[in-house]
């Protein structure tokens, strides 16, 4: 039987993560759970695990500019999203062909360091960034270390955050989210969501757990889901909140260290199944 409905396409330009958690292995699974049909364009192998990174293997730009040709001459893409880029090189290619095959709906997840401190960003392309991305962004979903490295200011009260959210406007991204997974100090985390006019503040209560490996990842992924089937900003941030909230609260418990999220976790909240660890034991 055909789907009556025109199935919405995503993209994800960014690291492969082999332990699943982050990359785009979580940017996929995420697709899938929210109807996206998935596509991924390869910047770098990462080897890494629970415990850390253990390798990175950057991919050649020739490659990653051969990637994009591919979707490009035969599946446009309705939304697209950008992870680990890795070099000013890679960051560049992305930008042209972006520009080149007028692809809409673009967010930035500006993956710069990895919870355990190992580098998926050279120092330089920081600047690139700035420069040729940022300005072609509908959302720029940096954390709070990311925020403070793209506008070189200390970010440490929530009118700090809001600074930091103008300047990124300023850059040329239609939304910001600067989201508060590091704001480690108080028990709500707050996500800050800023269009150039209107500051909102989508807060949650922050889960005691060291399974958030891929957070960052998993959420701006969801944005571009749902971007991808029509949802404006707005919505696409709630669903995208309710979607990690649930992928942390209800822990996969997998690996020694910080272990990864729960991608089943939102869609079977929805169907009214149990999604905690008793439904995978079963
Ligand atoms: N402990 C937590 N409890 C509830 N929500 C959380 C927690 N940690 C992160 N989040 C949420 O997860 C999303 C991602 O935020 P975070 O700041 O962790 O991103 P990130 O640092 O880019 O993640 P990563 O680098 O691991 O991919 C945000 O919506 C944030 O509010
Ligand atoms: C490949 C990759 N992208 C992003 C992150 C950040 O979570 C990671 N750890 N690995």
């Amino acid at each position: 039987m055909a789907f009556l409905a025109k199935v919405s396409k995503a993209l994800t330009i960014a690291g492969s993560d082999c332990g699943g958690g982050a990359g785009i292995q979580a940017d996929l699974k995420t697709f899938q759970e929210l109807g996206a049909y998935g596509m991924s364009v390869i910047t770098a192998v990462t080897a890494q695990n629970t415990l850390g990174v253990q390798g990175v293997y950057p991919m050649e730009a020739a490659a990653v500019i051969r990637q994009l040709d591919s979707i490009g001459e035969d599946l446009t893409p309705d939304a697209i999203k950008t992870g680990m880029l890795f070099s000013a090189e890679i960051i560049q290619a992305v930008s042209a062909k972006v520009k080149q095959y007028g692809w809409k709906n673009l967010v930035i997840d500006p993956v710069m360091v990895a919870k355990g401190g190992s580098s998926l960003l050279q120092q330089e392309a920081i600047q690139s960034l700035i420069k040729h991305l940022i300005p072609l962004a509908l959302v720029t979903t940096p954390n709070i270390p990311e925020a403070e490295l793209l506008t070189r200011m200390p970010i440490r009260t929530l009118h700090d955050r809001e600074e930091a959210a103008k300047r990124i406007i300023q850059m040329g991204s239609q939304y910001v989210v600067i989201k508060g997974g590091h704001d480690t100090g108080k028990d709500g985390i707050i996500d800050l969501v800023y269009d150039g006019g209107h500051f909102a503040y989508m807060e949650s209560k922050r889960i005691d757990t060291q399974h958030t490996h891929g957070t960052g990842c998993t959420y701006s992924a969801a944005v571009t889901a749902e971007l991808a089937s029509g949802k404006t900003v707005d919505e696409a941030v709630r669903t995208a909140k309710g979607f990690i909230q649930a992928a942390i609260e209800d822990q996969l418990s997998i690996g020694g260290g910080h272990g990864p999220t729960n991608h089943f976790a939102y869609q079977r909240r929805m169907r009214g199944a149990a999604t905690g660890p008793q439904r995978f034991l079963q």
